[in-house]
């Protein structure tokens, strides 16, 4: 395989999808790059090149190709799904076609090119049970014994969804952090209040795991549409407004479907100097 970190530096793409923004690698046809250091020096707005997530593609079998993505913390993401509408962009442009299949955590998923432009990828079924989210122990998941009656929902990624009567009142630098670390999540989870402001549609926030308060999260659109169906506040097709767009969630038989908006921002070349200071 090819040594990504040769002499050269390193190219990689910018892309934002809803104002959730990515540094893209494409390690297809060569050894991985990423490692817990490099993502989060590049992960930093100051010292690299800052994004929300970092998504890798490499090869897979049986699939179009392969992602793995990494919070600013240099932490690993099971699932990204803003991240993954904009590979899927990008891959389908490079192959001339407007659908591909990829490998992540959760197994195979698909992404298409709607005729309207916008990306939709399918994130697989919820996990709805408290060993998959997960949560320390058993629970109602609907109504967790938290404070706030929030509920938890897995989409490869774990999410507590609280359903506030105004999501712009919440102090999210504050509540959103001490709530990624609830015990009752113990490998901490990604935090979402949301508020519903006519039929089937939501304003939400989002505080992410390992990255802290972003523009949108859309594996936290889906769980907030998904408990806000299983709640009775909604139907399955759902539109949220997050900071920096708009979602559209359907949850059908196959799998929850997130659409939207992807944004190419910039392509740029990591130094030797960056790669070789961050092994
Ligand atoms: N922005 C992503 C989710 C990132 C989740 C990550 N913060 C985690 O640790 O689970 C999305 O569009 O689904």
């Amino acid at each position: 395989m090819k040594d990504a970190r040769a002499p050269a530096g390193l190219a990689f793409v910018k892309m934002h999808g809803a104002g959730n923004d990515f540094v893209i690698l494409d390690s297809r046809g060569r050894d991985r790059v990423t490692t817990p250091a490099l993502a989060a020096a590049l992960g930093d707005r100051h010292r690299g090149v800052g994004f929300d997530q970092l998504a890798e593609i490499l090869d897979a079998e049986g699939a179009d190709y392969a992602l793995e993505f990494w919070n600013s913390d240099g932490s690993r993401a099971g699932a990204c799904g803003n991240a993954s509408r904009c590979v899927a962009d990008r891959v389908m442009q490079g192959l001339g076609r407007d659908r591909v299949s990829f490998v992540t955590e959760r197994g195979t998923l698909a992404a298409l090119r709607r005729p309207d432009g916008l990306v939709s990828v399918n994130m697989g079924d919820p996990i709805l049970d408290w060993q998959g989210v997960p949560l320390a122990e058993g629970a109602d998941l609907l109504h967790l014994p938290i404070a706030g009656d929030p509920a938890a929902v897995g989409m490869g990624n774990p999410h507590c969804v609280f359903f506030v009567a105004d999501a712009e009142a919440v102090d999210l630098p504050r509540e959103g952090g001490v709530m990624e670390h609830h015990p009752l999540f113990p490998k901490a989870t990604n935090v979402e209040y949301a508020t519903l402001t006519g039929p089937d549609r939501l304003r939400m926030r989002v505080w992410e795991r390992g990255t802290g308060i972003t523009l949108a999260c859309g594996s936290g659109a889906c769980a907030t549409a998904v408990a806000a169906h299983l709640r009775g506040l909604t139907g399955r097709r759902v539109t949220l407004d997050l900071d920096g767009g708009t979602l559209e969630i359907d949850w059908r038989e196959d799998g929850v479907w997130m659409t939207g908006p992807t944004t190419h921002v910039f392509d740029g070349t990591l130094t030797p100097a960056f790669l070789a200071a961050h092994p």
